[in-house]
Formats: structure tokens, sequence, C-alpha cells
């Protein structure tokens, strides 16, 4: 059987303070500059979630995309659309809410969630059109 890769790409809105609670004032001002701004500052990200596996021989499917739409709605858009990540998440009360972190809080949350999470393969976060991380699970 064929093996294929299907994307189903979102998009959310949040605001963020980069700010470690390891680090002195000093530091992290010095490290993560204007996106240590006390009173924090918004993107518009675009998320890009990709499943990779056979393609069944009697649905002509990976994965049904009605099925991966409701995975992303769950752990992508609930908990991050519309939310303060580092008031409102608390998986970020103890991480950096880099984009590294926040790709790899949405790869945690989907294999939460899924159903076949092996099927999961991907999440590529822009969290600019010019900052994009990629996130494979290593
Ligand atoms: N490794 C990382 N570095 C930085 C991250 C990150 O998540 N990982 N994040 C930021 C800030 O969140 C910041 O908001 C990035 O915004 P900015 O530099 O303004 O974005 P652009 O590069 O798209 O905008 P320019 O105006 O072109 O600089 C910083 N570092
Ligand atoms: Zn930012």
């Amino acid at each position: 059987m064929p093996l294929a890769n299907i994307t189903r790409v979102e998009k959310f809105s949040s605001c963020h303070r980069l700010h470690s609670n390891n680090l002195s004032d000093e530091e992290n001002i010095k490290i993560f500059g204007k996106c240590n701004n006390k009173n924090g500052h918004g993107h518009n990200y675009k998320v890009e979630v990709t499943v990779k596996g056979l393609i069944d021989e009697n649905t002509g499917m990976v994965m049904n995309v009605s099925d991966l739409k409701k995975y992303i709605n769950v752990a992508v858009m609930e908990p991050l659309d519309h939310k303060n990540l580092d008031m409102d998440v608390p998986y970020f009360k103890h991480h950096v809410s880099t984009t590294e972190n926040v790709a790899i809080f949405i790869w945690k949350s989907l294999k939460d969630v899924m159903h076949n999470p092996n099927l999961l393969y991907k999440v590529k976060l822009f969290e600019t059109d010019k900052n994009i991380v990629v996130y494979k699970g290593e």
C-alpha cells in the first residue's frame, strides 16, 4: 500500500512574553530584548500539521481530514487561540513561550488526542512570515 502525507493548516492568535524564571531581569532583557517587554506582544501564528501513513485500500485515506481538523481544534485552537500563552496555558508557566516550545506543546497535545498518534509526522509553526520552527518529535 502506498504511503502519503497529509497536511492541515490552521491559524491562531496569541500573545506572550519571552521571559525565563531561571534568569535575572537583566539577563532576560539582554537575551530577549523587545520580546521581554513586561506587558507582552502578539502574533498571528500559522501551524501546519502533517500526518504520514499508508493509504487505506477501502477508504482511500491516510486519515480523514475531518478527524485531523477535530484533533487540531482540541489540541491547538482551544488551548491557544486568543490566549495569553504565559498566563492561560499551564505548560508555559514552566517553559518559555518561544516558537520552539509552542511547536513542542502542539506536538505533545496532538499526540494526546489522536486516536492513532503514530501517524503524526511533523508540526511546522510560523510565528511570523519570517520565523518558522519545525518539530518532528526528536
Ligand atoms: N529562537 C527564537 N528566537 C526568537 C523567538 C523564538 O520564538 N525563538 N521569538 C522572538 C519573539 O517572539 C519576537 O516576537 C519575534 O518577533 P520579530 O523579531 O519582531 O519578528 P520578525 O523577525 O518577523 O520581525 P522583523 O521586524 O523582521 O525583525 C524573538 N526571537
Ligand atoms: Zn513573540
